[in-house]
């Protein structure tokens, strides 16, 4: 991902949307499922695995370090894991593309591994703060020697054994919160991280399922405290990754913007700790219908079905933030389309992720015809009421995924064509997104 051809692409008013589309995996359940396997002792086996950049880099890091990983042909993946403690020196530096994800859950593995590893990324990825996890791997004994402001590229000299530690998180990020567990792995003792504002748990549930001696307790404030003994033996398990929550939104919502929709997103995850954004949106006034509620690999999962609704603006409450985190842009053209005003606060952590999504969003949804105000930690939006934005303008997408489909979809419901400089971060997270849009827009046309 690092140099490669922009591939601009236009979206322009759209018919109804209609049909079903199935959801792909989840990426941060792919990544642990990976990394799990990797570590655990014998084959595990995983299908519905997201095939994109992010988790591919991830393959390639344990791969590096030693774990045997094939994908059959019929989609599903195999991995040989090496055993905790077993991971092997890296020859080469983990090109970790444009993935916070893999670069800080990594980070964690190797600070407990008798192991050096170096970690590079794109331009996106080396301008994102790594300092949150340098400093609890550190005070668990791992060498890190990175570029200015604790920024990529960097190198992680291990320690084995390395020292437990009680870590409270200074900020809501389950990134942060799964290097340090994931370091306490190989850690002799007990590794506590201490979470005051609850994040996505999928390591916790994964760490379980995989047999590692993990308990949680809460506070009666809702402080998490969550313990796993050290030198643990994974026992290797099959896998069915269920469908990526921060994928369906963008359908979700195209479906409630764009007039006379009625589609099913199907195989959705909605782990608590995901499923802010329905929330939102149901309040909102969107239709969103939960079919099938069922359990997919310990994940609760449904198929939703979304018609075209009348948003409102909405007063977001920044307690639900940490379960949405990655919606946000998206919601912000819901809210863009929605009567009266929405507004956003307490979401710093956007200007962190792979663009400042707070900066790049205002400007993108102002350069569309949108009435929106940036505050320090969040926008005001004040939505057109269901008309179509004016649009009529190049967005740039800086090299972030949930940037490029976010004004995709607001050019659906744009008088003017809207053009995304580069649609190639897609394939990080999504690479089937234009494939499926084009799809429900298809089914509208079929007579
Ligand atoms: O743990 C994870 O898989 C993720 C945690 C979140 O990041 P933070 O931990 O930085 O909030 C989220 O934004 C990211 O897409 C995936
Ligand atoms: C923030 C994201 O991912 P990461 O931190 O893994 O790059 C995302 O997918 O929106």
């Amino acid at each position: 991902m690092t140099d490669h051809p922009a591939s601009p692409r236009s979206f322009s008013a759209s018919l109804p949307l209609k049909g079903r589309i199935a959801i792909p995996g989840d990426k941060s359940i792919s990544h642990r499922a990976l990394m799990l396997s990797a570590l655990a002792v014998g084959e595990s086996r995983v299908t519905g695995l997201l095939e994109g950049h992010d988790v591919l880099a991830t393959a390639a890091a344990m791969r590096a370090m030693g774990a045997g990983i094939e994908r059959r042909d019929d989609g599903e993946w195999r991995i040989h894991g090496v055993g905790v403690g077993g991971l092997l020196q890296p020859r080469e530096a983990l090109d970790m593309g444009n993935s916070g994800t893999s670069t800080r859950l990594l980070m964690g593995l190797v600070a407990s591994h008798p192991i050096t590893a170096t970690f590079t990324g794109d331009a996106s990825l080396s301008g994102r703060p790594m300092g949150r996890v340098i400093e609890p791997l550190s005070q668990m004994g791992a060498d890190i020697g990175a570029s200015p402001g604790g920024r990529l590229p960097l190198m992680v000299r291990g320690l084995a054994p390395a020292i437990p530690l009680a870590y409270r998180l200074p900020m809501a990020s389950a990134q942060v919160k799964s290097a340090v567990l994931l370091a306490g792995l190989n850690t002799p003792g007990i590794t506590e991280v201490i979470e005051p504002v609850p994040t996505r748990d999928h390591s916790e549930r994964m760490l379980c399922g995989f047999g590692a001696d993990l308990e949680v307790e809460t506070d009666a404030d809702g402080t998490r405290h969550i313990r796993i003994r050290g030198e643990a033996e994974l026992k290797p398990q099959t896998i069915v990754v269920p469908g990526d929550p921060s994928s369906a939104a963008f359908f979700i919502v195209a479906a409630l913007i764009v007039p006379g929709s009625d589609i099913t997103v199907a195989n959705v995850g909605l782990n608590p700790t995901r499923a802010g954004l329905i929330e939102i949106l149901q309040a909102m006034g969107g239709d969103i219908e939960l079919l099938d509620a069922r359990d997919v690999g310990g994940e609760p999962v449904a198929d939703l079905r979304v018609r075209h609704s009348a948003l409102k603006g909405i007063d977001v409450d920044p307690a639900v933030a940490p379960s949405m985190i990655d919606e946000f842009p998206i919601l912000f053209v819901a809210a863009a389309l929605a009567e009266g005003r929405t507004v956003t606060t307490g979401l710093d952590e956007l200007r962190v992720k792979e663009s400042d999504r707070l900066s790049v969003m205002a400007t993108g949804l102002k350069a569309i015809g949108a009435r929106v105000e940036e505050s320090e930690d969040g926008l005001i939006i004040d939505g057109t009421g269901g008309d179509p934005l004016p649009g009529g303008a190049t967005i740039a997408g800086h090299l972030d995924h949930r940037i490029c489909m976010s004004f995709a979809i607001a050019g659906l419901v744009s008088t003017t064509p809207v053009t995304v400089d580069d649609m190639a971060p897609v394939a990080t997270s999504f690479p089937d997104f234009e494939v499926l849009l084009a799809g429900l827009q298809g089914a509208a046309g079929a007579p």
